[in-house]
């Protein structure tokens, strides 16, 4: 009798239990640190505790792996509620809130009432107008989604074709939705869930065209939610992965809404018809970029989940030899295998720090903007577009890079990464395309070299645009510099200075050579991408920096920190030697004293490369993952993991009686 089964050993696997009794430093230590202090911390273990005591979210991890579509719709819609009552139920304040959304990380079908709704609402309706519709967005009564995205249009935001047409005989505006092109495509929550919209739509008054303003529309019925006349609502179909959300289209045909249903704290149209602004032109655009600041948040959680789900993995499989006399080793002891998964580890850190000093500029600038200080706008626009498309680039590739070097399990739906690739993916395309995001970044980074050309004296994150280059000097003379920090920001500072400053001479020769600016700057645009791909790097590497020393914490905690930051930082001039040598940042001497820095440091992360992943602390619920788990019993769960699986619930398939007995059978009597 074989004594094969799917129970889970009580036990820790020894191969990680051994990890995590070398590690150098004290793991909770690091812990208190990236959640901000030991009551976050203990906070969060409480909210852990109480949503996850629920059996609701062990069977929901069944339908997400093994439901339909509209399954995994129905039970993600019954979390959404679930943790909308608890909220109420426990008074939960927002930030206890936010950190619960974290815990139950992406797939929440109704995430756009929380994620995009209730801030839209927060930064674009007028007081009295809040005291309505917030209100009734924070308790639940009215169920809310962003709908910006046409199918013609997402990225250009002035072609957005949807109409509000202000009837001053009425005082409502008219939405319309004039084309194909036109219909509202892409909205998330907008197909089934939602019984309101934020329409983004372009503004007409006695035929004249306002540009692009919020109107609250309702689409369903508070009675039965059904859609309501004028309207046509759907789901616009399957996707690569957060299928749990009814991504959504909307047509609108000549739905009439309230004057007062257009959001009116930037711009307002009086009962006759007048338009007024206040604030920037660009001050709709605020939820925008409140999301680029937390998509990079996101991309530290993705990019840290994958990173402890490769690395738990890869303590505890042994594969091959490296010492002949020797058992397996356990993966990690590969130096290939550290190369692929420790950048993803470093990077983690990186995106920690750089997320939380974006998020704090963000809150500082959002607070001017709020007494009416709009000063700040042009640099946070630019600096969230730019480490958004930055966060979400590095992390969804290195998280595919972390799939692939978890061999075939890596490959299972049980192992939680593919699934974590596939909902991260579209972090490069929402809130603006990667690229498009970049080149807003080097529209502004181009701006700022000419003002320092021109002798202005800048400040914030480009302010090292008015360096002299002339007195730039590789600050790494000797194998021993390349550990020191400061000299490794020196380096990506000034490649970013050259990429810059070539890009912005070519841009400026072309126009002076008579060529119409637009040709100018589709002629640099490869460029001007590479330079703001730089500076975002610098702006993380100065960011790690920084962050490490200004650290308060035990002398291990900051050693191995320091470590990571130095890897991170050697990895990327590594990894874009080209670059950094054609900036003439590094020469060849010191790129080969960083390369062997690079690989050295893997041996040093590697006895602290669980406890580094321990560190983030990530409840084995939210992580998803059998090759992941805390107790490191990957093959135990691997296997108790196929008991869930509908295709194991009979002996027979039932396609064998309809399809394969009688092809069998035919087979049989078949003479040939
Ligand atoms: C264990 C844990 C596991 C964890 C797993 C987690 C998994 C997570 C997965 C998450 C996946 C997905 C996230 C889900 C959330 C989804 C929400 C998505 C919602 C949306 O996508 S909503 C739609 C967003 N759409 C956009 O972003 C459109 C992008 N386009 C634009 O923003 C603009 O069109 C533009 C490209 C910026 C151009 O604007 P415009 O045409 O108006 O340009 P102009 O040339 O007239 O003006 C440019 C001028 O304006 C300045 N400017 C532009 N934007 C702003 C701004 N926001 N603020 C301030 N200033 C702005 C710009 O700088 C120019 O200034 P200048 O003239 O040069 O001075
Ligand atoms: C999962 C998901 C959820 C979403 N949720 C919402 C939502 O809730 N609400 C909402 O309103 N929208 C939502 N969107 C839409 C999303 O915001 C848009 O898809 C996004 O802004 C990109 O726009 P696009 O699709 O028009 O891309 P496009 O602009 O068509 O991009 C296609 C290509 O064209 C290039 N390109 C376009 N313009 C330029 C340019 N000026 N310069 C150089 N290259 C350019 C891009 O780089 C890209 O390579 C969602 C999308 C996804 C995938």
């Amino acid at each position: 009798m074989s004594e094969i089964t799917s129970s889970i050993p009580l036990q820790i696997n020894p191969d990680l239990q051994e990890e995590r009794d070398k590690a150098s430093f004290n793991v909770t230590e690091l812990t208190h640190i990236i959640y901000g202090g030991i009551e976050k911390t203990k906070k969060r273990k409480r909210l852990e505790k109480l949503l996850f005591s629920d059996p609701f979210f062990q069977e929901y991890q069944n339908v997400r792996a093994f439901g339909s579509r509209s399954e995994y719709y129905a039970a993600s819609v019954k979390k959404s509620t679930k943790i909308f009552k608890l909220r109420r139920q426990h008074k939960w304040t927002d930030e206890e809130y936010e950190t619960v959304l974290d815990i139950c990380h992406d797939d929440l079908a109704l995430t756009l009432h929380h994620t995009m709704f209730i801030p839209a609402l927060e930064r674009l309706a007028t007081e009295d107008q809040k005291s309505k519709w917030l209100t009734l967005a924070k308790q639940y009564k009215i169920i809310g989604t962003y709908a910006q995205t046409e199918l013609g249009h997402g990225t250009y935001l002035q072609g957005l074709e949807t109409t509000a047409t202000y009837d001053p005989q009425t005082r409502e505006f008219v939405m319309n939705t004039p084309t194909l092109s036109a219909m509202k495509w892409w909205p998330g929550s907008l197909g089934k869930s939602s019984n309101h919209a934020l329409v983004l739509a372009t503004l007409i008054i006695s035929g004249k065209k306002y540009g692009m303003h919020p109107f609250l529309v309702q689409l369903r019925s508070m009675d039965d939610h059904k859609v309501l006349p004028g309207v046509r609502v759907g789901d616009i179909g399957a996707k690569m992965g957060g299928n749990s959300v009814d991504n959504g289209y909307l047509i609108l045909d000549n739905v009439r809404i309230p004057r007062n249903n257009m959001l009116m704290k930037n711009a307002q149209v009086s009962p006759d018809g007048k338009f007024v602004t206040r604030g920037p032109s660009k001050a709709n655009y605020a939820t925008m970029m409140l999301i680029r600041v937390q998509i990079c948040t996101m991309a530290y959680q993705v990019v840290s989940s994958g990173a402890t789900i490769g690395i738990r993995y890869s303590a505890v499989r042994r594969q091959s030899k490296l010492d002949p006399q020797d058992r397996e080793p356990k993966i990690l002891e590969y130096q290939t295998q550290q190369y692929k998964i420790f950048p993803g580890l470093a990077m983690s850190y990186a995106f920690l720090f750089a997320s939380r000093s974006l998020t704090r500029k963000y809150e500082e600038a959002f607070a001017e903007i709020q007494r009416g200080d709009f000063k700040s706008l042009p640099e946070l626009h630019c600096l969230s577009s730019g480490l958004k498309s930055f966060c979400s680039e590095h992390s969804v590739r290195q998280v595919e890079i972390i799939r692939q070097s978890c061999g075939g399990h890596g490959y299972l739906n049980a192992a939680g990464l593919g699934m974590l690739v596939n909902a991260a993916a579209p972090m490069i395309t929402v809130e603006g395309e990667n690229t498009v995001m970049y080149l807003q970044l080097a529209r502004y980074i181009l701006k700022r070299f000419a003002g320092a050309m021109s002798g202005q004296q800048l400040d914030g994150s480009t302010s090292y645009l008015s360096m002299d280059p002339a007195t730039y000097v590789c600050p790494v003379m000797s194998e021993t510099d390349c550990r020191n920090l400061t000299a490794l920001c020196d380096i990506y500072r000034y490649r970013s200075y050259m990429t810059v400053c070539r890009v912005a001479r070519q841009v400026q020769h072309d126009m002076e050579s008579d060529m119409p600016q637009h040709v100018a700057i589709n002629k640099n645009l490869v460029d001007l991408v590479r330079a703001a791909k730089a500076h975002s790097y610098y702006i993380v590497v100065k960011d790690f920096v920084e962050g490490v020393d200004a650290l308060v914490a035990s002398a291990p905690v900051i050693k191995v920190l320091r470590t990571l930051c130095c890897f991170y930082a050697a990895h990327g001039i590594a990894e874009y030697s080209g670059d950094f040598l054609e900036s003439e940042a590094v020469g060849l001497h010191q790129l080969k004293w960083i390369k062997n820095l690079q690989v050295s440091l893997l041996g040093e992360i590697r006895p602290d490369a669980v406890a580094l992943v321990d560190a983030f602390d990530y409840h084995d619920i939210t992580l998803s993952s059998a090759l992941g788990c805390y107790d490191g019993n990957a093959y135990e769960r691997l296997f108790k993991s196929t008991e869930n699986d509908p295709m194991n619930k009979e002996e027979v398939h039932p396609s064998y009686y309809q399809y394969l007995k009688p092809f069998m059978e035919e087979m049989n009597k078949s003479k040939l």
